[in-house]
């Protein structure tokens, strides 16, 4: 039960150095899942309760469905995955195969977690160095996300890591990355407002080998005159950073905030089209009743959910586990 970091990176080196003894894990991972669900409340409150109304009191009809698909579409799980779901569960019910509330929530919970799971959630950090690029809209959590990853990195498994600021467009950025720098106790190259990002992500990359990290993290602009500039932006930083090390970056991962709903799915579109992204990070997930996003990021784009975010502060970014996640959702 609950994801820890040893299950979402690869980092070769066996159990993590850094990492608890596995005979202490249950008693850990249980108290995970446990804040995983009061994070999750607000989501849980909305949906859970409807769905324990619909499923548990009276006969199952046709309007059991339909109050259910309006539950999950309330949850922003999406119109598509919500019918494929729904029509599932409906064929099943009339075959004869589930009776009752309790098999019925069960069953929903298997079919929610199952398109949560899209395998490939796993980021492999066994390269020299693992380079790892963050992009999304600015205000959706990149750089904090940045900030706790680092965090986690250096204290959870024991890894060397160096920041590059490569978000140039604003100088809060940067002061914004060094201040978590500081928190997490990493290094950090910067550039000054303005100056061009690649020089910065290749800076950050040559003194990351010099000095042996394990991980060099880059964060990027989020907003630039028009789509197409930051595209453009994006598309260079990637170039400059594969004339270091020609696999790389060896991770993209988007920053989607869980409160902007359907409009962080769109979001979420755009950069896979142009950003070649490889995880999402669903940051702010403890202030929404709309944490169902992460199925419909899931099951609509195809794209892992790898990390979630579940508050301000360090230790509040948790891997994603596609069936903690409906459990807390609905139980
Ligand atoms: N409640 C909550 N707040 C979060 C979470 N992640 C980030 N935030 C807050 O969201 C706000 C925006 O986060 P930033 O990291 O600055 O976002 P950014 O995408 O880097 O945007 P810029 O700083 O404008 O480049 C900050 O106040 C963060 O503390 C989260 O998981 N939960």
């Amino acid at each position: 039960m609950a994801r820890d970091w040893n299950d979402l990176f690869i980092t070769g080196d066996g159990a993590s150095a850094a990492a608890a003894p596995r005979d202490e894990e249950p008693a850990k991972r249980r108290g995970f899942f446990r804040r995983l669900r009061e994070n999750l409340s607000k989501t849980r409150e909305a949906l859970g309760a409807e769905i324990q109304a619909t499923l548990f009191e009276g006969d199952v009809d046709e309007e059991t469905w339909e109050r259910l698909e309006e539950a999950l579409i309330m949850a922003d799980v999406g119109a598509t995955t919500t019918a494929k779901v729904v029509g599932q569960l409906e064929q099943e019910a009339e075959s004869g195969g589930l009776e009752g509330g309790e098999a019925l929530s069960r069953r929903l919970q298997e079919l929610l977690a199952d398109i949560a799971r899209t395998g490939q959630d796993r980021i492999d950090l066994r390269h020299d160095p693992t380079v790892i690029l963050m992009v999304g809209v600015n205000g959706t959590g990149k750089t904090t996300t940045l900030g706790k990853i680092a965090w986690h990195l250096r204290n959870e498994l024991g890894k060397s890591v160096m920041l590059g600021a490569a978000d140039t467009f604003r100088a809060a950025a940067t002061e914004q990355l060094q201040g978590w720098a500081e928190r997490a106790g990493v290094p950090i190259v910067t550039g000054p407002e303005g100056s061009d990002p690649g020089a910065v992500a290749w800076d950050a990359i040559v003194q990351g080998r010099a000095q042996g990290a394990d991980v060099v993290l880059i964060d990027t602009a989020g907003r630039l005159h028009t789509q197409d500039d930051l595209m453009a932006e994006l598309s260079k930083v990637r170039r400059v950073i594969a004339k270091q090390l020609p696999d790389a970056p060896h991770e993209t991962l988007l920053t989607v905030d869980a409160t902007t709903g359907q409009n962080g799915l769109r979001q979420a579109r755009l950069f896979a089209e142009a950003a070649e992204v490889d995880g999402i990070v669903l940051t702010k997930l403890d202030g929404t009743a709309k944490g169902g996003i992460a199925l419909a990021i899931a099951g609509e784009l195809g794209i892992p959910v790898k990390l979630i975010g579940v508050g301000e502060a360090l230790e509040d970014l948790r891997p994603f586990d596609a069936d903690d996640f409906a459990q807390a959702l609905l139980s």
